[in-house]
C-alpha cells in the first residue's frame, strides 16, 4: 500500500535550493528521493531532439508519452537517461529549464507524468521535490515544505554554480530568467507554483546549506518515522 509510505515534499521556486536539500535530507533519512522537474527537463530536452515547436501541445503530448526516463542511481551523482541516453547534463542547462517550465503548463503533459511520479513512493519513504509536490501529487504527505530565497540570492546561487562548471553567464541575464520562470510557474492554469496550505514555508535567504537541512530534519518528530 503506497499510501502508507512516508513523504517529504519540498516545493519552492527555481534556485531556493530543494533539489541540494532534498537530497541531503533523504541522504539522512535514507529515504528515496524525486527530482520531478527532471521528468519535465527530460521531455524538453527529448522534444529539442525531435525538433519539435514548442507550441505544438499535442506534439509535446505525445512526446510525453513516447520518452523514457530513468535515473541511475549507482555512482557518486544520480544520473537522468532520457531514451537510454546520458541527458544529465544537458537537462541542468538554463534552455532545458525554460523548455521544461514551458511545457510544464501544459495540462495533458501534467497529467501524463502524475503517475511516473506517484511511482516514486516506495518504503522506507520518499523525498519529493518540485513545484506542486504537496499540492497535486502528494496531498496527503506527512510534512511540507516551501522553500523561498530572494530572487537576488537564487540568482547569485545559480551564478556560482555555473561559473563552477565553466558556463559563461552575467547576473543580469540570469535574474531575469529566474524572474521569467517565477512568473510562468506561478501563473500558469493548473497547478502553478504556491505552497501548499500545511507546508511549513523556509526563507533561505542568508542561510547556509546545513542550516538549512537541519531545519527541514527538525520537522520529522522521528528521523526514522
Ligand atoms: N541554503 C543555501 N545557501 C547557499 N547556496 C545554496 C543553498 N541551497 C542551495 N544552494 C546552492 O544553490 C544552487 C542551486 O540549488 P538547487 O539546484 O538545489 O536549487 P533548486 O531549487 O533545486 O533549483 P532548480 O529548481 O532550478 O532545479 C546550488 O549550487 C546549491 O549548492
Ligand atoms: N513538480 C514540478 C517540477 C518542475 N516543473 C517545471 C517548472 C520548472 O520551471 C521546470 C524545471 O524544474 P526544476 O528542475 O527547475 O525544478 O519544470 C513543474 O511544473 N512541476
Amino acid at each position: 500500500m503506497t499510501a502508507t509510505v512516508p513523504v517529504l515534499t519540498i516545493d519552492g521556486p527555481s534556485g531556493s535550493g530543494k533539489g541540494t536539500i532534498s537530497r541531503a535530507v533523504a541522504q539522512q533519512l535514507g529515504w528515496h528521493y524525486l527530482d520531478s522537474g527532471a521528468l519535465y527537463r527530460a521531455v524538453g530536452v527529448a522534444a529539442g531532439w525531435a525538433d519539435l515547436d514548442l507550441d505544438d501541445g499535442g506534439a509535446l503530448v505525445r512526446c510525453t508519452f513516447d520518452t523514457t526516463i530513468a535515473f541511475d542511481e549507482s555512482g557518486d551523482e544520480l544520473r537522468v537517461l532520457v531514451n537510454g541516453h546520458d541527458a544529465t547534463d544537458e537537462l541542468r542547462t538554463e534552455t532545458a529549464g525554460a523548455a521544461a517550465s514551458a511545457i510544464a503548463a501544459i495540462p495533458e503533459v501534467r497529467a501524463a507524468l502524475k503517475d511516473r511520479q506517484r511511482a516514486f513512493r516506495v518504503a522506507p519513504g520518499l523525498v519529493a521535490d518540485g513545484r506542486d509536490m504537496g499540492t497535486v501529487i502528494f496531498p496527503d504527505a506527512g510534512w511540507k515544505v516551501f522553500l523561498t530565497a530572494s530572487a537576488e540570492e537564487r540568482a547569485d546561487r545559480r551564478y556560482k554554480q555555473l561559473k563552477n562548471k565553466g558556463v559563461s553567464v552575467t547576473m543580469d541575464g540570469l535574474l531575469r530568467e529566474i524572474l521569467a520562470r517565477d512568473a510562468r510557474d506561478a501563473n500558469r492554469a493548473v497547478a502553478p507554483l504556491r505552497p501548499a496550505e500545511d507546508a511549513v514555508r523556509i526563507d533561505t535567504t542568508g542561510q547556509g546549506i546545513e542550516a538549512v537541512v537541519e531545519r527541514v530534519l527538525a520537522l520529522l518528530p522521528a528521523r526514522n518515522v
